[in-house]
């Protein structure tokens, strides 16, 4: 069997695109995604992503990681809405759903402005903290995060007991100048570092301006600079917040199943 895919990558966290509308992938074969996203088997990926029709909204992303497992993924969902713009699905704006709900998304300037669900809280872990941005983040400020062991680190609090079974994202997390962090993250599902990690840098930067009664920082990461825009209400919900960054096409291909 051939299947038709597109490759994106978003500052660096990179996906295999699948134009399902049709709906003829089996979105149930899990060895068939991790063999597609195998980076010396297959087209190789931190994730892929099926986009499908759907009867309420301009199109439904269905995102899985390396491994098949699934969750909420920000750089996905922004290469998804530049995939379905691509695809003719969409203009500048749209609505769309993921597994955590509706979001918009605006396509300006060759940014994807990507609007995320709203933010429970922030729950402290001794000096850390934790975040749910549609997927579980361990947040953890350090010093000097380009030298900082992010696998070694990383893995010890995504299989903590306090994590289990699901088990959690690890952001590590450096204070640059003014309102920029520089944020790696280990994810689950990938079960390494990525060079990015949208919903990750989400929570960093809630974590960062949760003070501010509304925020703009700027994000480094090792793929590149992101933005987040939020706002702080009084019950300690984090609203209308915003991730905003580039998504690029990078190839397209067949690949024999
Ligand atoms: N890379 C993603 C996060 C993908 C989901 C995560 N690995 C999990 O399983 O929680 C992003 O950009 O948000």
């Amino acid at each position: 069997m051939e299947i038709s895919f597109y490759k994106y990558q978003g500052t660096g966290n990179d996906f295999v695109m699948i134009d399902d509308r049709a709906q003829k992938f089996d979105s149930s074969d899990l060895k068939l995604i991790s063999k597609l996203c195998d980076r010396k088997f297959g087209v190789g990926a931190d994730g892929l992503i099926l986009i499908r029709n759907h009867a309420d909204f301009d199109f439904e992303m269905i995102y899985f990681n390396a491994d098949g497992s699934q969750s909420m993924c920000g750089n996905g969902a922004r290469c998804a809405v530049a995939f379905s713009a691509f695809l003719g699905i969409l203009d500048e704006k749209t609505n769309f759903l993921a597994i955590d709900g509706a979001h918009e998304a605006i396509l300006k300037d060759g940014l994807v402005q990507l609007l995320m669900g709203d933010v429970a809280g922030i729950d402290e872990k001794g000096p850390d903290s934790f975040v749910n941005t549609g997927s579980p983040h361990h947040i953890r400020f350090v010093q000097d995060v380009e030298k900082y062991p992010v696998v070694e680190e990383g893995i010890k609090v995504r299989y903590d007991r306090m994590y289990t079974p699901a088990g959690t994202n690890v952001n590590f997390v450096e204070k640059m100048s003014g309102d920029e962090i520089f944020v790696r993250t280990y994810e689950r599902g990938v079960e390494n570092e990525t060079l990015s990690c949208g919903t990750g840098v989400t929570a960093a930067a809630i974590v960062f301006g949760k003070d501010q009664p509304a925020a703009t920082i700027k994000i480094k990461t090792l793929g590149g600079q992101l933005s987040v825009k939020f706002k702080s209400s009084d019950n300690g919900v984090f609203k209308e917040v915003w991730l905003i960054g580039p998504a690029e096409q990078v190839f397209a291909g067949e690949i024999s199943v």
